[in-house]
C-alpha cells in the first residue's frame, strides 16, 4: 500500500465513524423536533446553537481548528433544522399576501405614475414597461410617489432604484421600509445624459448648471473640465431641463435626457455627458399588492440581523444550500439604531419553488425582521 493509499483508508474509518454518529445525532434531532412540535416551540434556537459550537470548541486540543469545527456544526446544525422542518407540519406556510398576477398587458388601465416631469428616464421605464399609460402621473419627489400610492392616487408607481455606474439610490431603499408596498416589476434604462440649454448659449458664457444629484454623479468627468460652473442640485433632471427651460437665461444649462431636452424645446450643447458610455438605470414598480405568477423568476426580500459575529454570513448560507443565485445586496442603516443595518436581497427563483420555500422559510425564522418585498419578472438589462 502506498503513503496515500494508508492515509485514505484511516480517513475512510474515520468517516464510517462520523456516518455513524452523523446518522445517530440525525435520529435524537428528529425527536427533538417532535418534541418542539408538541410543544410548539420553534425549530430555530439561537442559543443552543451558540452553545452546541463553543461546547465543542473547548473539547479541541489544537485551537487552530476553531474556525474549522465553528462552520462544521453551523452545517450540521443547518442539517438539522432542514429535518425538523420536513417533519414538521405545525410550521406554517410562509404567509405571503399573494394576489395572482395579470399580465402587465392585459391590466385594464391602471392608474400609474412616476418620478420625475415628462421627458423623464423614469417616464421612459414606465412607458417601456406598461407599453402605453393613460393620462399618466408625475411627481416631483421619491416620496410623492409612495404617498401617492398610499392614498390610491395610483395603482402602480415607477421610481429608480439602482445605477450601473453610481450604484443603489438609497432614499428608494429606506422609502421601502417606511412604506409596506412591494416590487411587482422592473425594468431597465440605458441612460446617456446631455447637456442642454438654448440654441444661442455659449459653453464659455455657462455660470450655472441645474440637474438632480444622480445626473451630476454620472457626468463628473465632463464636469470637471469647467470647474467654473456651479452646480445646483434640483429636483429631477426633467425638471431641471423644464427650469431651464422656463428660466430663458443663457447662463444657465441642464444635465438632462435628450427626451427631456426636446419635450422642453432645449438645444443638446454636449452629447453624452456621462463618465460611462455603458451607463443604465434599474427602475423598479411599486404596488400595495404583492402580485405573482409563473413567469416571476426573482425574488427581493428585506430582513435584519442580530448584530453578532457570523449571523450574516450563516443567513446568506441558506441561499447557497438552497442552490439560489443572489443576484445583488444592499444594506441600510436601521433609523436610530447606529450600526445596526437592514438587508436588501435580490435572488433567482420563484416562490412556488420548494428551494425557494425552503430558504425563505429559514431566513424567516433565522432574522429578527423578515418581508418579502417583491416577486416580479426579471428584466432584460441591455434595453437600449
Ligand atoms: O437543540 C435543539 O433545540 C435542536 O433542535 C437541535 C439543534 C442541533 O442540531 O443541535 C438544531 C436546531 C436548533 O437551532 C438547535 C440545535
Amino acid at each position: 500500500m502506498t503513503e496515500i493509499e494508508e492515509y485514505r483508508k484511516k480517513i475512510d474509518e474515520i468517516d464510517q465513524q462520523l456516518t455513524q454518529l452523523f446518522e445517530q445525532r440525525m435520529e435524537t434531532v428528529k425527536k427533538v423536533g417532535q418534541y418542539k412540535k408538541a410543544k410548539h416551540l420553534p425549530i430555530y434556537n439561537e442559543n443552543r446553537e451558540a452553545e452546541v459550537i463553543s461546547k465543542n470548541q473547548a473539547y479541541l486540543v489544537d485551537s487552530a481548528y476553531q474556525q474549522g469545527l465553528a462552520l462544521f456544526f453551523q452545517q450540521l446544525m443547518a442539517i438539522s433544522k432542514r429535518l425538523q422542518n420536513k417533519n414538521s407540519s405545525t410550521e406554517q406556510p410562509l404567509d405571503l399576501p399573494f394576489v395572482p398576477a395579470s399580465s402587465k398587458k392585459t391590466k385594464k388601465n391602471p392608474k400609474v405614475g412616476c418620478y420625475g416631469a415628462e421627458g423623464s428616464f423614469s417616464e421612459e421605464a414606465m412607458l417601456s414597461y406598461f407599453g402605453s399609460v393613460e393620462q399618466p402621473h408625475y411627481f416631483t419627489k421619491f416620496e410623492d410617489v409612495f404617498s401617492a400610492i398610499e392614498q390610491n392616487d395610483i395603482d402602480y408607481g415607477v421610481v429608480p432604484i439602482e445605477n450601473s455606474s453610481t450604484g443603489a439610490i438609497t432614499k428608494i431603499y429606506d422609502l421601502l421600509t417606511q412604506y409596506d408596498f412591494y416590487i411587482v416589476g422592473e425594468q431597465y434604462i440605458h441612460v446617456d445624459q446631455y447637456l442642454v440649454g438654448f440654441q444661442d448659449t455659449e459653453l464659455a458664457n455657462v455660470a450655472e448648471v441645474y440637474s438632480h444629484p444622480q445626473g451630476f454623479e454620472q457626468s463628473m468627468l465632463f464636469l470637471n473640465q469647467h470647474p467654473e460652473w456651479k452646480w445646483i442640485p434640483y429636483r429631477s433632471t426633467s425638471e431641471s431641463a423644464k427650469l431651464v427651460s422656463e428660466l430663458k437665461d443663457l447662463t444657465k444649462v441642464a444635465i438632462s435626457s435628450k427626451r427631456a431636452a426636446d419635450r422642453y424645446n432645449l438645444t443638446v450643447l454636449q452629447e453624452k455627458v456621462n463618465d460611462q458610455h455603458e451607463n443604465s438605470t434599474r427602475f423598479i414598480v411599486l404596488s400595495k399588492r404583492l402580485e405573482s405568477s409563473d413567469v416571476c423568476s426573482k425574488v427581493s426580500v428585506l430582513f435584519s440581523i442580530e448584530h453578532r459575529v457570523g449571523t450574516l454570513h450563516h443567513l446568506l448560507h441558506h441561499f447557497a444550500e438552497n442552490k439560489l443565485n443572489l443576484i445583488k445586496i444592499e444594506s441600510r442603516p436601521v433609523a436610530n439604531e447606529p450600526w445596526h443595518y437592514l438587508f436588501y436581497i435580490d435572488f433567482e427563483g420563484n416562490v412556488n419553488m420548494p428551494e425557494v420555500q425552503q430558504a425563505l422559510q429559514t431566513i424567516h425564522q433565522t432574522s429578527s425582521f423578515f418581508k418579502v418585498i417583491g416577486t416580479y419578472q426579471a428584466a432584460e438589462k441591455n434595453k437600449k
